[in-house]
């Protein structure tokens, strides 16, 4: 933990290290994969320390930064998320108090099979019952936004701010071609119950057969023409 008081935080890193073992043991933060963080203030958040096992992470294992920019609040030994500046795109855009972000398997293959290398893509989902899980403003239906995995994070950070920043109501969820899912809300419960929500919508879509034919062409492209 960085910040003048050691202890400051102390149950909020706590927490993010309980929410962090928890969805290792289900598989989804394999190794060091994944990230958590709460907003602590409006201006400030707690995220988990980059690189860290996260089925073994502790409650000082995490960074306070500066919600908007990512920027860490006081230097010290451990860096913040390599995925910090995503969790910041969403504290910009919307009152999510939470951020999760994880390699679940099914929403990873969905993502993977779903999504396009260097376009941003839509995952069109109807008809499930668990789609009232997500936090939609409209419950019958969604479309998830997949983004390209681009190996330079901030810039996968300012295609999620132009969604967010385009798009009425967008849902609080997205996900990362050949990566992950991340979810929100106003806390870590309610974005955890989301991607458990996301994580089984995927399992049914691939169990069923639901996704749209593999296409290489533009199809299910969902890039606006002011974001290109
Ligand atoms: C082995 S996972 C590669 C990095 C990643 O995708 C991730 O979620 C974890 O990154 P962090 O910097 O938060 O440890
Ligand atoms: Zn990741």
């Amino acid at each position: 933990m960085t910040g003048a008081e050691p202890r400051a935080h102390e149950g909020q890193g706590a927490e993010l290290a309980r929410f962090s073992r928890q969805l290792y043991e289900r598989g989804w933060m394999p190794g060091t994969a994944g990230n958590l963080s709460v907003r602590l203030s409006d201006a400030t958040a707690l995220i988990t320390a980059s690189g860290r096992a996260k089925g073994e992470l502790t409650g000082r294992e995490v960074v306070a930064v500066h919600a908007d920019s990512g920027v860490e609040v006081a230097p010290g030994p451990l860096r913040a998320s390599a995925e910090t500046a995503i969790h910041c795109a969403v504290y910009r855009a919307t009152e999510a108090r939470a951020v999760i972000h994880v390699h679940a398997p099914y929403a990873t293959a969905v993502a993977t099979r779903v999504g396009h290398p260097a376009r941003r893509r839509a995952l069109r989902v109807e008809r499930l019952e668990l789609l009232k899980g997500l936090g939609l403003a409209d419950p019958t239906s969604a479309a998830l936004p997949v983004f390209p995995n681009w190996p330079d994070v901030p810039r996968i950070a300012a295609d999620v701010a132009g969604h967010l920043a385009a798009t009425p109501d967008p849902p609080p969820a997205l996900l990362i071609t050949d990566h992950g899912v991340t979810t929100w809300g106003r806390d870590l419960a309610q974005a955890r119950d989301r991607l458990e929500c996301l994580e089984a919508i995927c399992q049914l879509l691939l169990l069923t057969g639901g996704l749209p034919p593999n296409t290489p062409d533009d199809a299910h492209d969902d890039t606006t023409d002011a974001e290109r």
